[in-house]
């Protein structure tokens, strides 16, 4: 597979892969403005890092690398719906892309020096079995001063379908006690820590306790102040009218086995979604898109 993949792209500059022992694959993608890796499993980039920046995408010391389980940290593409499902709960949280094998459609540099890498997930036999539509979903990630990600879902079965879902994002800070989230002010927001609804956000994003919250009827670029690193993060999104803002805090850090104890301190997700009443509903070969958009600010 590894083998194959390399003859393939063997003139694709700035393209490699790897694999986990696990047997995942990985694409690294390095050009003259940024460098990047993708993992095929999942559709999910782990890393992102504009040339002479520190990284920018937060991925945790106890990552687990395996077929079928989500990866903790990087880009998980929550799909077709975003947490627990509306109706069963015994249906896996964030739906099941993340946990899928993808496959590699297309790599390309640019001419502008971006390079472009696109995966697919199609349907299968275990997606029918909890979700009973045919789909195409393509991701396509353009690495470059920015890193944008558009995530088209195409209905290509022959009745309606709903879709959900989220980038649900980690970014890297460095310590969250010096960290503030601009662009929600005004913004009202439902509280899954407190279980309040409807709450207005008052000023910045600060996060000291366990952060958890749905922001609605919201496309503002956010904004990422990181004292500690002296820089900004911008990120910006359409398709979507919700931004989730997730902080796990101490002691759901320890409970999640994958997440390093004291990772809280160092990351914070900012989510483009889809939920609740921001969902499409895809007619016969209809699709939509999902786009996030990340880029070090001044
Ligand atoms: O542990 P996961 O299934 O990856 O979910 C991680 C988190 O995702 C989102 O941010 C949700 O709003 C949280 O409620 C959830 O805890």
């Amino acid at each position: 597979m590894l083998q194959q993949l390399q003859q393939k792209y063997a003139n694709t500059t700035g393209i490699s892969f790897s694999q986990s022992d696990s047997g995942l694959t990985f694409i690294h993608v390095a050009n003259d403005q940024a460098q990047a890796k993708v993992c095929v499993h999942g559709g999910h980039v782990c890393e992102f890092q504009p040339i002479g920046e520190k990284p920018v995408i937060w991925m945790s010391e106890d990552v687990v690398y395996k077929e079928g389980k989500a990866i903790r940290g990087g880009v998980p593409v929550c799909w077709p719906w975003f947490g627990p499902h509306s109706t069963d709960t015994s249906l896996p949280q964030h739906g099941f892309a993340r946990n899928q094998h993808w496959t590699i459609a297309h790599i390309e540099n640019r001419a502008n020096g971006q390079t472009l890498v696109e995966l697919i997930l199609t349907e299968t036999d275990s997606s029918l079995a909890i979700w009973p539509h045919a789909f195409e979903l393509k991701i396509s990630i353009v690495v470059g001063i920015e890193l944008e990600m558009n995530l088209t879902s195409t209905n290509t079965g022959d009745s309606p379908m709903v879709v959900g879902g989220a980038l649900h994002t980690y970014f890297v800070v460095g310590d969250i006690a010096e960290t503030e989230i601009t662009g929600l002010d005004q913004t009202v927001f439902d509280d899954k820590v407190s279980s309040e609804d409807q709450i207005i956000q008052k000023g910045g994003v600060l996060i000291d306790q366990e952060v958890d919250r749905v922001y609605l009827d919201t496309d503002t670029t956010c904004v990422i102040h990181d004292g500690q690193n002296d820089r900004n993060i911008e990120v910006s999104k359409s398709g979507s009218h919700t931004t989730v803002v997730w902080n796990p805090w101490i002691e759901k850090s320890q409970e999640l086995g994958d997440f390093n104890d004291n990772g809280y301190l160092t990351m914070v997700c900012i989510e483009a979604v889809n939920a609740g009443n921001d969902v499409y509903e895809l007619q016969p070969k209809q699709s939509c898109s999902l786009i996030q958009r990340i880029k070090i600010g001044n």
